[in-house]
């Protein structure tokens, strides 16, 4: 009895060591990426229990606003400048300590009718757009670590999209709006941010186009965003991606994962949420092995503020976080690929530590609904050989 009080008290003194929980802005900043991050937006932010997670800095170090400085909410009518909601997100990232990403500025969608739908020759247009850039540039000057100056102008085949600034500027536009932004906060990352340019294709492509057209413009060009709005099971696979990054990156750009989410159809099972845990895994895999991939941001962090239900009908579930808040297989799937340590139990920390010889380590990928892998902090063995998913980590076996 007193020998195996000693073993436990002894066990307990490691206990540090061995329970150090290290989050996924702190992971990725161990393994030399600059942040991991999450959207947010200004309705969320009466909800308190949201907000103290959000402004957990273990977890997120970037917060991007995903309305407030989009241009129906900049300059709602022309030379008319609104920026309370997006002061709001800034305030708010720079209380916290958080960088922040700006999005966006030349958008096809969110775009106010008199933009839309003005009457424009290729000279007022120019100049709408480069005042609404100066402006609103100028108003966050050193607030934004990056800014997505444009957003979406690529078909899936790579072509322009048919957008007002397309149609009346041509692709000139581009440079211009960079140039512009240059010039408003020279310190700021430029990005071009679009979506299914995640694997090599037409339209990454084409994003690479827009990449040597900027510069060949001689206008600075920072980083392409990859959305990264995937599917569960159709999400494209590890190396697909890093190809891919590493076509952007030979240009002598950054590269980030800028709207991560992983939705699926409604409602899940528990496969779907392995497979999302999985799909996760691979894409920050892919970050993680790009030393040009800079950081990794996720399309809001709960289900209970996800866009996607309301944007694709029948689908959801896309966040690591459950509409409870609750840590779903995709928080550790994220965790293990970020190199992060897992939270875990004192009870979890012993009974591992005591039975270390059935450990069971490896080096294998953690699954939802498996233990011994890279991530399962002791290794053990359950007798059943899969564990129970409860709290934020594989606790209990089965
Ligand atoms: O409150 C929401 C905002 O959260 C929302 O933010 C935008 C969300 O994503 C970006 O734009 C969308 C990107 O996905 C496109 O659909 C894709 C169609 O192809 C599929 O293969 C792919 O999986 C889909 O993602 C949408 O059509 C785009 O709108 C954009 O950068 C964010 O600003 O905006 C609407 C607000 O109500």
């Amino acid at each position: 009895m007193v020998q195996l009080s000693t073993i436990v008290l002894a066990a307990a003194s490691v206990l540090p060591s061995l329970t150090q929980a290290a989050g996924l802005h702190s992971s990725a900043v161990a393994k030399g990426k600059l942040y991991f991050g999450t959207a947010t937006d200004n309705g969320e932010l009466s909800d308190t229990a949201y907000v103290a997670q959000l402004g957990n800095t273990d977890d997120f170090g970037q917060l991007t606003p995903g309305n407030a400085m989009k241009w129906d909410a900049t300059e709602p009518s022309q030379n008319t400048f609104s920026f309370n909601n997006g002061d709001v997100i800034a305030n708010l990232a720079a209380k916290n300590g958080q960088k922040l990403r700006c999005h966006t500025l030349v958008w096809h969608s969110q775009l106010p009718n008199w933009v839309s739908s003005g009457s424009w020759t290729n000279a007022t247009l120019i100049a709408a757009m480069k005042n609404h850039i100066t402006n609103v540039v100028t108003h966050y000057k050193g607030k934004c670590y990056a800014w997505d100056v444009a957003n979406e102008v690529l078909n899936e085949d790579g072509t322009y999209r048919d957008s007002v600034f397309y149609k009346v500027i041509g692709e000139a536009f581009l440079p211009i709006a960079f140039a512009t932004a240059a010039a408003a906060d020279p310190s700021a990352k430029l990005y071009y941010n679009d979506y299914n340019i995640e694997s090599p294709g037409a339209k990454a492509s084409g994003a690479q186009r827009i990449v040597k057209l900027v510069k060949q413009y001689g206008a600075k060009i920072d980083g392409v965003g990859l959305q990264a709005h995937f599917i569960v099971g159709s999400t494209p696979s590890q190396s697909s991606q890093s190809t891919n990054l590493a076509a952007f990156t030979a240009l002598g750009v950054d590269v980030a994962y800028t709207e991560l989410d992983i939705r699926m159809n409604l409602p899940s099972t528990s496969a779907q949420l392995a497979q999302q845990s999985a799909d996760y895994q691979s894409t920050i895999a892919a970050c993680m092995g790009n030393t040009r991939c800079i950081g990794m941001t996720i399309w809001d962090w709960t289900d209970k503020y996800s866009w996607v239900p309301s944007t694709f009908s029948g689908q959801g579930d896309a966040c690591p976080w459950d509409s409870n808040l609750v840590k779903k297989p995709a928080y550790a799937g994220i965790l293990a690929a970020l190199g992060g340590t897992p939270s875990s139990t004192v009870t979890t920390t012993l009974v591992t530590t005591t039975t270390s010889a059935n450990n069971g380590g490896g080096t294998g990928v953690p699954l939802y609904g498996q233990c011994g892998g890279l991530g399962w902090t002791g290794g053990k063995v359950c007798a059943t050989g899969t564990c129970k998913y409860q709290n934020d980590w594989y606790s209990q076996c089965l």
